[in-house]
């Protein structure tokens, strides 16, 4: 890519240049931007990459949904604080392969993000390096003061829920890697599993309805899988978490496409990742309370199990049985055997 990199921010970021006003008095085109929050907020912050042949492939997402997805995946982390996203901070390293143009569509999936969720980009950074594609995105938000949702405050008696259904994007990843060597045309409605892998949403409703309610405790989001995301808030919260598998909610379309391959949909839902739903507790007494508070709202929500006292862990409950949920889940340094590939 044999052009100028200060013509190429300015392409790529044209939207966005010095733009001011609504709380930012110094946007993106200087040394760094200047940002105030409303009195009684803090800010809440996050940061999240994606990274070529780890996060996507040529032939699993376009320049625009690899944009859009990195939003998505940060928006996601200030929702599961009960957080509003307000400002991005974007770097991205382009290794050679990558022409201007697809970049520049890489930073309009990002704004199409940015305006469905009310953020705006005030910088970054833009480096060239020497192996893949990266793109890392720094989100700041705002959440009132002391109130923000954190993975330790699930109490024993508490019940457990989830946003949405999960196993999707899993689900579509494993469509889109196996196109070449499939001998049946898919079934049209399987698209939606490969949308919920290239254009996830971030639950940022859900997160605001649970903190305003004062009714949410726990809360994390979906990135690695509904196993891990659940063992975090156990280790977190020193709680006992049993999950009933008859109750985790999954697309009808993932259930038909996991037994086209033979696949056990609990696999996809418990370790597969990238879903951005959120995973919390409310205590016992207040989940039906908040079940119709988010039917008020037009907002999913599934119980689908209970926080107990005990040994912090996760147990799976089926057919009258509990076992232990092995605490296995997406790891960038492990294989798929669980071995540790750094040794
Ligand atoms: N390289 C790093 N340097 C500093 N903090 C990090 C680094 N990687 C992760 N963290 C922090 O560790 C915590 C867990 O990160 P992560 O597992 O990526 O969260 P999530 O799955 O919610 O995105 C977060 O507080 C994150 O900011
Ligand atoms: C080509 C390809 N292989 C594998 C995956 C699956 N995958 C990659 S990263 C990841 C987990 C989420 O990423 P991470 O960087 O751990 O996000 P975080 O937990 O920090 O939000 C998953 C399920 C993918 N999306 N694309
Ligand atoms: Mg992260
Ligand atoms: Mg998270
Ligand atoms: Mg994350």
């Amino acid at each position: 890519m044999a052009r100028d990199e200060f013509a190429l921010i300015r392409e790529w970021t044209g939207r966005s240049y010095g733009l001011e006003g609504n709380g930012v008095s110094v946007g993106l085109g200087d040394d760094a931007a200047v940002f105030s929050v409303a009195a009684g907020m803090e800010v809440v912050a996050c940061c999240d990459a994606m990274i070529e042949t780890v996060h996507f492939l040529r032939e699993t997402m376009s320049p625009c949904d690899i944009g859009y997805k990195a939003m998505i995946s940060n928006i996601s982390d200030i929702a599961a604080m009960g957080g509003i996203p307000r400002y991005a901070l974007v770097t991205i390293g382009v290794s050679p392969g990558w022409q201007a143009d697809e970049c520049k569509r890489i930073y309009e999936g990002i704004d199409q993000a940015a305006k469905l969720y009310n953020v705006r980009m005030i910088g970054g950074d833009t480096v060239a390096t020497p192996d893949a594609l990266h793109l890392s995105i720094t989100l700041l938000g705002e959440v009132e003061s002391g109130r923000a949702l954190r993975r330790s405050s699930a109490r024993a008696g508490d019940l457990l829920f989830l946003t949405g259904p999960v196993g999707s994007s899993a689900a579509g990843l494993d469509l889109l890697l196996s196109r070449r060597e499939r001998a049946v045309e898919p079934r049209p409605d399987w698209q939606t599993l490969v949308a919920q892998h290239q254009r996830p949403t971030a639950q940022v409703e859900a997160g605001r309805l649970l903190l305003k309610s004062g009714l949410g405790r726990a809360l994390n989001d979906i990135s690695d899988g509904l196993a891990s995301e659940a063992w975090e808030i156990a280790e977190a919260s020193g709680c006992k978490i049993v999950i009933e598998a008859e109750r985790v909610p999954m697309l009808e379309e993932m259930r038909s496409y996991a037994a086209s391959v033979g696949k056990n949909p609990l696999d996809w839902a418990f370790y597969g990742g990238e879903d951005y739903q959120l995973i919390g507790s409310v205590p016992a007494t207040e989940a039906e309370t908040l079940a119709a508070a988010f039917a008020e709202h037009g907002l999913p929500f599934y119980l689908l199990g209970t926080v107990e006292a005990g040994q912090p862990g996760v147990w799976l409950s089926e057919q009258g049985s509990e076992r232990p949920l092995p605490k296995a889940g997406y790891n960038h340094f492990k294989d798929e055997a669980g071995e540790d590939q750094n040794g």
